[in-house]
């Protein structure tokens, strides 16, 4: 099968198994380029280790503190006439080159809300891990099915008591136009907080203790995101925003469970905003990727998941590092997108973009690079050309 890219709106339906895994291959090299890091973590469990930020701690664990791994992920297989996802492919290039280095790699497919895939998790770090000491938390899902009441939540990116109006791009075709969001209903806050708030994490982390399958000075870790004022309507104090709180606050209950456990740690990292399957869905954001690109590249301030995680486990984490918090007690590795240069700059070009000048005033190119490459397309040295077995089976 020759497999092409098909965007549909803010994603694309086709993924390329060589591409993935030259993109798995390209994130390896970089976190290897780093070196070792000292007292790194040596057991790690991932929950959403398929893609994004998730994926990049995997990597960095296994390539750069030389951890064993276990992922959790929900990602589709290949189907008759169809690829499968690319959190799929990414998957098993990552579980070959772990192994082949050496490391243990083991994966669940499967959904981690559910009592089920917990306990299995469970199952296989006792079976082969005995304990771990670091649970990285990096879901991002537009449902959850509630293990405990079989109501199934819905999430949605709305702003919070009023109606907002802004500039948002299409991104596949390139047009700006202005989109008017109503706020959402006292429900739909709720639910938005059900799936993506701190619930799940917590109950992740209570089914670990209870089956003593966390270390005694265990980490664990989960991502949130700011911005800046001209998407805090949609984000920060939009629904998403208010389930961050609510991550913000598991984690604050789940550090003071860990510090009674052996000296553990619980926290939330505050990651820089980056082209990811969950980002590219929210409105306005891509627009707004698409400037502060263009203003970090020129900088040369501008990363990527893996070079954002392989900074927080070297210079927060661990190599000899201490956690640094800000006045709410998150990790900040989105300084250098928050630099004031930076923002005041993102303020004076917002107001002018227009689908004519949006080719000139945003990296909106580099946005479809890396959006595409998220799917396995563009990368260098692979024939997109050649039939490819788009059938693989999970290692
Ligand atoms: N992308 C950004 O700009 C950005 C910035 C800061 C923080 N974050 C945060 O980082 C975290 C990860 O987001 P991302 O952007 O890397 O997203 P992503 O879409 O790339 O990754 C999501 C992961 O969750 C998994 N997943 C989703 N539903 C699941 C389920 N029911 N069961 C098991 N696995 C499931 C997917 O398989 C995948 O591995 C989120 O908390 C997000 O808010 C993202």
């Amino acid at each position: 099968m020759v497999i092409k890219p098909k965007v549909r709106g803010f994603v694309c339906v086709t993924a390329h198994p060589a591409g993935c895994a030259a993109h798995i291959q390209e994130q390896i090299d970089y976190v290897k380029s780093k070196g070792l890091l000292k007292n790194g973590p040596k057991k790690v469990l991932v929950i959403g280790a398929s893609t994004g930020f998730g994926l990049s701690s995997r990597i960095t664990a296994t390539f750069g503190c030389q951890a064993d791994t276990l992922g959790i992920f929900f990602e589709r297989p290949s189907e008759e006439g169809r690829p499968a996802t690319p959190g799929w492919y990414n998957t098993i290039a990552f579980t070959n080159a772990a192994r082949a280095a050496g490391r243990y790699a083991k994966n669940i497919n499967g959904d981690a809300f559910s009592d089920d895939i917990k306990k299995q998790a469970i199952e296989a770090i006792k079976a082969d891990l005995g304990q771990v000491d670091l649970v990285v938390y990096s879901l991002a899902s537009p449902r959850r099915t509630h293990p405990k009441t079989g109501v199934v939540h819905k999430s949605c990116l709305k702003p919070v008591g009023q109606t907002y109006t802004n500039k948002t791009v299409d991104t596949d075709k390139g047009v700006v136009s202005e989109i008017t969001i109503e706020p959402a209903n006292e429900a739909e806050i709720a639910d938005t907080t059900a799936v993506m708030g701190g619930e799940d994490w917590e109950m992740w982390i209570d089914a670990l203790l209870e089956a003593n399958v966390l270390a005694p000075g265990a980490t664990t870790v989960s991502y949130s995101y700011i911005g800046p004022e001209v998407t805090w309507a949609i984000y920060k104090n939009g629904t998403i925003g208010l389930a961050k709180n609510d991550l913000e606050r598991a984690a604050k209950s789940l550090d003071a469970k860990l510090k009674a456990h052996g000296y553990g740690r619980a926290f939330i990292s505050v990651n820089k905003a980056l082209v990811t399957q969950a980002s590219s869905a929210i409105p306005v954001v891509p627009l707004y990727i698409s400037i502060l690109y263009k203003l970090m590249k020129a900088r040369g301030t501008h990363e990527g998941c893996i070079q954002q995680i392989q900074r927080l486990f070297a210079t927060e984490m661990y190599n000899g590092s201490a956690l640094n918090f800000d006045d709410a007690r998150r990790v900040r590795i989105d300084d250098l997108e928050m630099r004031p240069d930076v923002q005041e700059e993102v303020k004076k070009i917002w107001p002018q973009i227009t689908t004519e000048n949006l080719p000139s005033l945003t990296d909106i190119a580099g946005y479809r690079t890396e959006f595409l490459k998220m799917f396995g397309f563009g990368l260098p040295g692979i024939d997109y050309e050649a039939d490819i077995e788009p059938h693989v089976p999970m290692v």
